[in-house]
């Protein structure tokens, strides 16, 4: 299902000819969903350019508004087209957090909430309450904050303030369980003092690049002692204004269409050098065999990305584990290669909106690609595909795999294409736009 219970049937449109289209994509879900609960945390207000509007952005607005921040728009109130926002704090009380299927706002806002003076309570989708949980409410426990429950739904009892310090956590499911703790952490009265103690290294390592980052900008004071682990001093956290950059891991389906078509696709505003992990489809399309260049103006801090596929991808083995939330894309474009691709280090997408390894696994197998399922990851075999039914498992990634594979695979029928409102909710225009020329 998507959002709201709304489910959206959509065949997927095959290209009758080689695309060839500037995308121009929205804001970062990733930046945007730093970038609100630190203007909320701030001293002052802040002003946001290029947030991204879907449903794991209004979640987090609406998060923030519950436990006290402002959010407008240019004209004060706020208007499901506004991306530019003004955010400002307030103090912070306890509130109702409903958190949908968004990991940002499950693993962000319950620090938060631990700051509030009052109970909050969290609520999500039915498939958020199997997302793991537990190690950011346990984090916080020993912080000093009061909870009652170990997933969604549960409630945080904020008493105005929390201790911090010292805390070990397992983040090995999970880099938002590192980066949720981080965000909060200028305002516990010592900071936190975190140490990842699992089996396996943190995931998504350039998200939590793109924390430290973000709070520096914010002032604070952030170091990694080791690998697995970060201290934050306490302190302010200083309103910033920032201008957010495209969604990158958005990009990646488009691009893909460039790739699987031999065609073209330019994605404008494409920054030269950033911490979103999107940016990595740069070497996998080249590995994969496409032309891959940024076309930039000297000194200039973003230019053009254009990729043109060539006229058979080549397969890949890959780690992923840094870039995990690419394997959609990257696993539907492994499908339509030249020879069986391995793609590891991803052993928490079983944690994702749904299980994306199980996921992959069925329903590119349902189109006819033999795939197996790896401890960590997926060995996907290309072989003569056919039309047949994608689940999207009301995951936005999997909802564009299925498009991609769509493209030159007819009779891919994609049950729930409106979960893409997740973070793209105008995809299937863009798709549209893209196939005529329009995009
Ligand atoms: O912090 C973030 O914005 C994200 C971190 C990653 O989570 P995991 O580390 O759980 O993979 C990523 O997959 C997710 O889409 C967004
Ligand atoms: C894993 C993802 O989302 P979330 O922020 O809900 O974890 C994703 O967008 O690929």
């Amino acid at each position: 299902m998507g959002d709201n219970g709304r489910v959206s049937h959509w065949s997927a449109p095959v290209a009758a000819a080689p695309v060839d289209a500037d995308v121009v994509v929205p804001g970062s879900k990733s930046l945007t969903n730093r970038a609100l609960p630190l203007a909320a945390l701030a001293d002052g207000p802040s002003r946001l350019t290029g947030t991204l509007r879907s449903r794991d952005t209004d979640l987090m607005i609406g998060a923030l508004r519950s436990v006290g921040a402002r959010v407008e728009g240019p004209a004060g109130d706020l208007h499901p087209d506004d991306t530019d926002l003004t955010i400002t704090p307030g103090p912070l009380r306890g509130g109702d957090v409903e958190c949908g299927l968004a990991g940002t706002v499950m693993r962000f806002v319950p620090p938060i909430a631990a700051l509030a003076s009052g109970p909050s309570t969290f609520d999500g989708d039915l498939a958020a309450r199997i997302r793991p949980q537990s190690t950011v409410l346990d984090a916080l426990r020993a912080l000093g904050a009061e909870i009652d429950g170990e997933r969604l739904p549960f409630t945080v009892s904020g008493t105005g303030s929390l201790r911090g310090g010292r805390v070990e956590m397992d983040a090995s499911a999970s880099s938002q369980f590192v980066s949720g703790l981080l965000l909060s952490a200028a305002r516990f009265d010592e900071g936190v003092d975190l140490v990842h103690v699992g089996a396996s290294p943190v995931p998504s390592g350039p998200h939590i690049e793109m924390t430290l980052a973000m709070l520096r900008e914010s002032g604070v004071t952030v170091e990694q002692p080791t690998p697995s682990s970060w201290r934050v001093a306490p302190g302010p956290i200083a309103a910033v204004d920032r201008v957010l950059e495209p969604d990158l891991s958005n990009a990646t389906p488009f691009l893909a269409a460039a790739a699987v078509t031999g065609g073209t696709v330019r994605v404008p505003h494409w920054p030269a050098t950033t911490t979103q992990p999107g940016d990595a489809i740069r070497d996998i399309l080249r590995a994969m065999g496409a032309s891959v260049t940024l076309e930039i103006a000297d000194g200039a801090d973003h230019g053009t990305l254009v990729v043109v596929g060539p006229s058979r991808l080549s397969a890949v083995h890959l780690d992923l584990s840094a870039v995990g939330e690419l394997t959609p894309t990257v696993a539907a474009l492994c499908a339509l290669a030249d020879g069986p691709s391995r793609l590891t280090g991803i052993a928490h997408l079983r944690g994702h909106e749904t299980d994306r390894l199980a996921a992959l696994a069925a329903e590119l197998g349902a189109v006819g690609c033999g795939v197996t399922e790896l401890d960590d990851g997926l060995e996907i075999t290309p072989a003569p595909l056919r039309g047949a039914p994608w689940r999207a498992y009301a995951d936005h990634r999997m909802a564009t795999a299925g498009a991609i594979v769509g493209l030159v695979v007819p009779g891919v029928e994609v049950d729930d294409i409106g979960c893409t409102s997740k973070t793209l909710p105008g995809f299937t225009t863009m798709w549209a736009d893209m196939l005529t020329g329009r995009g």
